[in-house]
């Protein structure tokens, strides 16, 4: 098995580019399939999630080529066959395929879906949304299998706010007959260009980026081209990342809009940031203060930072407060950084984080930005070489790594074990 090294206490300096968002193109990629004829995405993120949805689409029937940035995806002969188990148990956003199919075709047979399990992570609104559609769904030995003789347009109101179900709902609707809205609905970037390409294929959606929203159902959907927005927890990333080290880094290609609940934190522990119309630079300071951090829906601070967001808290001089209230446990981390040296307690959905020095430690990311948490503590620390294991988390989240921090002037390599 592979490991991160890294060699840290060198300040970050110079520019990345953030390449497109993980959370958009393997929405983007099943979405494509509600099309008749070839879409074309750009931008597309060089990441096992997406390596894993071109064999999904592969194993339907679809046609993908694939190099480098760019995908053409030309579903004209995909069918609606049963995938109970293999590359679907491997990522989280396999569900998607639920409503694309169901779209369709108007039936599927899909695994529960897999992804970083840091907690239990139910689906039962995308089922509520489908069932409101009109598809009767049973579980086949793990299986959900999705029948609608007809999908027809309803109003849904969200339980929770649901990244996924707000995206799956939003995929079958546009095949539905009549109408559909859904209430309280989640308004991440992400859902905002999943509805760009759907109304780019033919599809009539109103409203993504609010919470209520209306598609109105077509008859067929037609191919396109469209290019991915950048990815906003990996310029995150760098961006606490630039901060934790002390260093100066352009992180570019990005949505400085996006990235307002973080840039506002940064500066209210002292970080000087300057944002420009793609790019935005993070000038670090010797000291920082502690603050208060709760992650939310967008667009309050990103669940997907606050494992990162973590590790910058503990260069603060004094008692910070990170609360997760979009996933309750998602602090598979601390034990990891408490390895490091980190001084953090767990009390219920929130983590008290004491400022402290790290040292190096042979530590294990559980989930991706656990792993990603793990990456700029390792680089912040001076002396020592701090080995990071279950690399292939981190891979379904950040290209060219290795690459992008060594180009910042970071000691950081793969080593196979
Ligand atoms: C592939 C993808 O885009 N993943 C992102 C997506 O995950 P995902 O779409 O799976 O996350 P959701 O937005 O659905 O989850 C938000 C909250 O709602 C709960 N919930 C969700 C659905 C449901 O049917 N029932 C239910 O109770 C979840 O347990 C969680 O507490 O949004 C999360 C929250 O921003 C991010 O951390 C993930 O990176
Ligand atoms: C949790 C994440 O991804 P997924 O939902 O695909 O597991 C993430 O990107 O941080």
């Amino acid at each position: 098995m592979e490991k991160l090294m890294i060699a840290g206490g060198r300040p970050l300096r110079g520019t990345v580019q953030i390449s497109g968002a993980k959370n958009s193109a393997i929405a983007l990629i099943p979405a494509a399939i509600l099309s008749e004829t070839a879409v074309t995405l750009d931008n597309l993120p060089v990441l096992s999630d997406v390596a894993i949805y071109t064999e999904l689409l592969q194993e339907l029937g679809a046609s993908v080529e694939w190099s480098k940035d760019q995908m053409m995806i030309d579903p004209s002969r995909l069918l609606s066959r049963p995938m109970p188990n293999g590359n679907v148990k491997k990522l989280r956003a396999s569900y998607y395929l639920m409503g694309a199919l169901l779209g369709r075709f108007g039936e599927a047979t899909i695994g529960l879906p897999g992804g970083c399990n840091f907690e239990p992570r139910p689906i039962d609104q995308h089922i509520k949304g489908f069932e409101a559609l009109g598809a009767r769904i049973t579980n086949e030995n793990g299986a959900l299998h999705i029948q609608a003789k007809e999908l027809r347009g309803a109003k849904i109101y969200l339980d929770v706010v649901s990244v996924g179900a707000t995206i799956n709902i939003m995929l079958a609707a546009s095949r539905a007959k009549g109408v559909t809205t859904i209430e309280n609905a989640a308004k991440e970037p992400e859902i905002i260009d999943v509805a760009t390409l759907l109304n780019s294929m033919g599809a009539k959606i109103k409203g993504a980026g609010t919470e209520t929203i209306r598609i109105e159902g077509v008859d067929a959907l037609h191919g396109c081209r469209h290019s991915i927005i950048p990815d906003r927890i990996q310029a995150g990333t760098y961006m606490i990342a630039a901060a934790a080290t002390r260093g100066d880094v352009i992180v570019d290609n990005v949505i400085p809009k996006h990235m307002e609940a973080l840039t506002a934190k940064l500066q209210e522990m002292g970080v000087h940031i300057y944002e420009m119309d793609e790019s935005i630079r993070v000038v670090g300071q010797p000291e920082y203060e502690s603050v208060d951090v709760k992650a939310l829906v967008y667009p309050g601070f990103a669940t997907d930072l606050q494992s990162p967001m973590s590790s910058l808290l503990t260069q603060t001089r004094g008692v910070s407060i990170l609360s997760d209230y979009v996933y309750s446990n998602r602090f598979k981390h601390v034990p990891e950084l408490m390895r490091m040296g980190a001084k953090i307690k767990v009390e219920g959905r929130s983590a008290v984080i004491e400022g402290s020095p790290l040292s190096a430690a042979k530590v294990k990311a559980t989930d991706l930005r656990a792993g990603a948490s793990l990456v700029i503590a390792g680089l912040t620390i001076e002396g020592g070489v701090t080995e990071i294991s279950g690399v292939e988390y981190i891979d379904r989240g950040y290209d060219h790594l290795v690459t992008n921090l060594s180009n910042l002037g970071a000691e950081v390599w793969r080593q196979n074990d």
